[in-house]
């Protein structure tokens, strides 16, 4: 079976000859096996028996590879269709899908099923678009445009719904995201209960993954009750079983929980995506922006879940933002879907998000060692991952701006060819020059929330935290991961306090995050940190143990195997 790349990833090719148009979602949808590369970021499509033609077009693609934009071959931009209906306060519906697509640089086309006059304080009125209309538009965007996935949210009668499913049986290549939409945040009816059976029988079973808040729910389940984490789980499992291939069960309503939890369910396992619940007026629009967002990290080729976990990231990060603004003089104020991030497509470029095992062998760089042993850092960085660093983080203290750019650049681009993210210490700005993966922030450096700001919902922060009050702080803040330490006495960082084994256990327990050891750690002592026991704890962070050696490579094994046998034996 041939495997090729498409380049550059995220973005897809088509070949305008013969009109094959190929996106990691459509290409799925038509029975290709997409991979995604932790080696080269970019998604792979395998190709099983196929005509000629297609075998051609990819060969060629393969062949002409980014040279390839400026000729015969143009970059398609994912593609999301929304079938929903219009809101007049534009923080929801159709307005918030537009906004919230294009926030994450996704093309987004329409079709509108009813137009509402509405506002922050509640729904004043509903006209629904007749339903030869709504096929009539169905039609114009899907005979002509290359969707990548159809997202639905306010499907207001039964025919509207039953002309929806018609028309994607005729045509079946998009990826269906199916937010169930009954009842508005002002609590206003725009879908009645006659819709639960067309929605039983016929949407749900072609839905690529459901996204029902707890009301929701209830309603798809003839009315059961939904007061605990466990209800949500078991009521992901009977909605798993009308047909969608994942249902993300959302618990924004659940009582008496300090989180915003989410249970996702694919048939097998079930994911619950915790986040600090942010208190805010302006919420109208959430889950459409939620189910949006999701279809667009879709359609650009992301996992599910990937796509799942950026979209909860990028609606917290938008609504925290938004907490402030006065938009209207109702209950339900509206959020800013186009905040201050940076969302080009170069941001999109990460296709899994932050994975908490790659804490495992984190390797921090330090310019001084580097310089005593006479080697460049981009030869440090080569020798540490190719002895099984799984995080790289540059250190680079006493680097030059402009220096510190251009090495971050060449390490960056070696991480990426190995699939191992790069993290820049203290200073976004590089981190946001070079599009690292993210960035270590400590105590006194910029903080975590002005960081995610700065940085956007994809990338990674880490936080360095010596106290269980700073480690829920980076959670609340929406780090990804704590370092906790020094948990040893150590010469390469001044007046660093020392916590000891059971400060890191104390602060572990504490922790929502995933956390990474680190001060004083080399191959005589990993092994005791690794066996504290905590579930949490998912590696080592070392400096001096590898780059204040001769020689990086074999010092890099040496912790690995210590680590991965740690590991076995904290497993059995
Ligand atoms: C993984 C990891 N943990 C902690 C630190 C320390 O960060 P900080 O407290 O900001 O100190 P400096 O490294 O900036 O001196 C880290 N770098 N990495
Ligand atoms: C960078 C850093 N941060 C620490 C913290 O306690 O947060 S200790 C530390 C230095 C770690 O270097 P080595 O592995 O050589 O001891
Ligand atoms: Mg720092």
């Amino acid at each position: 079976m041939a495997s090729f790349t498409i380049l550059p990833a995220p973005s897809s090719l088509f070949a305008n000859k013969n009109c094959l148009i190929l996106t990691p979602t459509l290409a799925s949808a038509k029975g290709f096996t997409v991979k995604y590369s932790r080696v080269s970021n970019s998604p792979s499509i395998s190709l099983g028996a196929r005509s000629s033609i297609q075998l051609q077009t990819f060969a060629a693609m393969q062949e002409k590879g980014t040279s390839a934009l400026n000729g015969d071959l143009k970059m398609k931009i994912p593609h999301v269709l929304t079938v929903a209906g219009s809101d007049s306060g534009a923080g929801a519906g159709i307005q918030a899908d537009l906004k919230a697509c294009a926030a994450r640089g996704v093309y987004c086309s329409t079709v509108i099923t009813a137009v509402t006059a509405q506002n922050t304080v509640g729904v004043q009125g509903v006209s629904n678009v007749p339903e030869d209309f709504v096929a009539e538009q169905l039609r114009s965007v899907l005979s002509d445009m290359q969707v990548d996935v159809v997202k639905t949210g306010m499907l207001p009668s039964v025919g509207i719904v039953k002309i929806l499913c018609k028309t994607l049986r005729e045509y079946p290549d998009q990826a269906l995201v199916v937010d169930p939409v009954m009842v508005s945040t002002s609590g206003d009816v725009l879908a009645g209960p006659s819709i639960l059976s067309v929605f039983r029988e016929e949407l749900l079973p072609m839905a690529g993954i459901i996204t029902p808040n707890l009301k929701e729910t209830s309603a798809l389940l003839d009315g059961i009750k939904l007061e605990t984490v466990d209800d949500m789980r078991s009521a992901a499992r009977l909605l798993h079983n009308m047909g969608p291939k994942h249902v993300l069960v959302k618990g924004g309503d659940l009582p008496d929980s300090s989180d915003a939890v989410d249970i996702l369910f694919d048939g097998d396992n079930f994911y619950e995506l915790r986040s600090p619940r942010i208190k805010s007026r302006n919420t109208h629009g959430t889950g459409c922006s939620l189910a949006s967002c999701i279809a667009a990290e879709l359609a650009k080729g992301y996992s599910m879940l990937s796509a799942v976990k950026v979209a909860k990231r990028y609606v917290e990060t938008a609504l925290d933002y938004s907490k402030d603004i006065v938009i209207g003089g109702g209950p339900q104020g509206p959020f800013d879907h186009l905040l201050r991030l940076k969302s080009n497509s170069r941001d999109c470029q990460r296709l899994q998000a932050f994975n908490p095992n790659d804490l495992f062998l984190y390797a921090v760089t330090d310019s001084g060692m580097n310089k005593r042993w006479g080697r460049s850092i981009t030869d440090a960085v080569k020798a540490a991952i190719e002895g099984g660093a799984t995080i790289v983080q540059l250190r680079e203290k006493d680097a030059e701006t402009r220096d510190f750019l251009e090495s971050a650049r060449a390490c960056l681009k070696i991480c990426q060819s190995h699939g191992v993210p790069l993290l820049i210490n203290d200073r976004i700005d590089i981190a946001l020059a070079c599009n690292a993966d993210g960035v270590h922030v400590g105590q006194s450096d910029m903080p975590v929330r002005v960081a995610r700001t700065l940085l956007g919902p994809e990338k990674i922060i880490g936080v360095s935290c010596k106290t269980p009050e700073q480690a829920h702080q980076a959670w609340v803040d929406g780090a990804d991961y704590i370092g906790c330490g020094g948990v040893f006495p150590t010469n390469t960082k001044e007046n660093n306090t020392t916590v000891g084994l059971e400060g890191l256990k104390t602060v572990c327990m504490a922790s929502k995050l995933p956390v990474v050891a680190i001060g004083g750690i080399g191959i005589s002592n990993a092994r005791d940190v690794m066996e504290i026991g905590v579930p949490n704890l998912k590696g080592v962070a070392v400096v001096s143990a590898l780059f204040d050696r001769q020689c990086v490579l074999t010092e890099t094994r040496k912790l690995h195997t210590i680590l991965s046998e740690a590991n076995v034996s904290i497993l059995h």
